[in-house]
């Protein structure tokens, strides 16, 4: 009887059927998988449409601590999907299309907890801006990357001309957006594109999301935040937000017990409260 009055006050949450992800969460760590192999995962609005729908998933899922996003096949994603931008008719549909990526990725970047992107392969275009909405990047060797749009007589338009310089430069970011030519793993590494390289991208998105996980999930929470918030804003500014969010974090139940398991020389049992 106990245990059927406690389930009553379980909370349920409502995963929707998805068509072209998946979504799985294993001890903390929820895997989204773009399932669109035939295409190369080629990011079509109803998978986009999809992508919003799991990172509102993702945000109501206590058990989720890290987020994983990869590809099945032999692409994280392609790309945009070219038969739908060849049905685009106007410049004003076009930018509707434009405005639907961003918002998508706009949410992906704003989840309250890290994001990590494992390329298994093609990252092109969307695909490359989808990854780099997510907080890190994590590569296997044979992974390619680059913004090829300007060969189609596009340019970037989910994010790409933003979110890359700010990652690794200006003229950096030039040289991919004006050649579109496709970079190694090895290359996207020394670039600061990717943050590892490994034989499995999977494999060491999940190590990198272990070591993560040690870790305070409000003060994760926090660090990001003060990070995103700070972007836009001068450094007098942003340093405010800062000292506020260190005020918030040294609140915590897990402050008193990070500090305290150093002293006592243990590790630390963090519950994020
Ligand atoms: C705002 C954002 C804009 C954008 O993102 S614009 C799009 C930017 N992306 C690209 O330009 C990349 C397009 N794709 C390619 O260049 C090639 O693919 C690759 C180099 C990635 C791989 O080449 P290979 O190994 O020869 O494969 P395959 O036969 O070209 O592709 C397998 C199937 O996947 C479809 N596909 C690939 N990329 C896309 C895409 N972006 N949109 C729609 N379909 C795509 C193909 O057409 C084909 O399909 P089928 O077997 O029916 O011929």
């Amino acid at each position: 009887m106990a245990h059927e009055h406690e389930h009553e006050h379980e909370f349920i949450l409502e995963i929707p059927e998805f068509e072209h992800l998946s979504y799985e969460v294993e001890e903390g760590i929820a895997l989204v998988t773009l399932r669109r192999p035939e295409a190369l995962n080629a990011l079509s609005q109803d998978l986009l449409r999809e992508l919003a729908e799991v990172a509102e998933v993702i945000h109501q899922d206590p058990e989720v601590r890290v987020v994983i996003f990869t590809g099945e096949g032999k692409a994280f994603a392609a790309g945009a999907d070219l038969k739908e931008i060849a049905a685009l008719k106007d410049p004003f549909m076009a930018r509707e299309y434009a405005l639907l990526g961003q918002q998508v990725f706009a949410e992906i970047a704003a989840l309250p907890l890290p994001t990590i992107a494992a390329i298994n392969g093609y990252a092109l275009g969307g695909g490359l801006e989808l990854a780099l909405a997510c907080d890190l990047r994590v590569a296997s060797r044979e992974a390619k990357l680059g913004l090829p749009e300007v060969g189609l007589g596009l340019i970037p338009g989910f994010g790409g001309t933003q979110r890359l310089p700010r990652l690794i430069g200006r003229g950096r970011a030039l040289d991919l957006i004006f050649t579109g030519r496709h970079v190694s793993a090895e290359e996207a590494l020394s670039l600061g594109l990717v943050n590892r390289v490994g034989e499995d991208a999977l494999e060491e998105a999940k190590k990198l999301a272990q070591k993560i996980m040690k870790n305070a999930p409000i003060a994760l929470a926090l660090a990001k935040e003060s990070v995103v918030r700070g972007e836009g804003l001068d450094l007098a500014e942003a340093l405010e937000i800062e000292a506020d969010l260190f005020g918030y974090a040294s609140a915590t139940e897990d402050m008193k017990e990070g500090v305290r398991a150093f002293l006592e020389k243990r590790a630390a049992n963090f519950k994020g409260e």
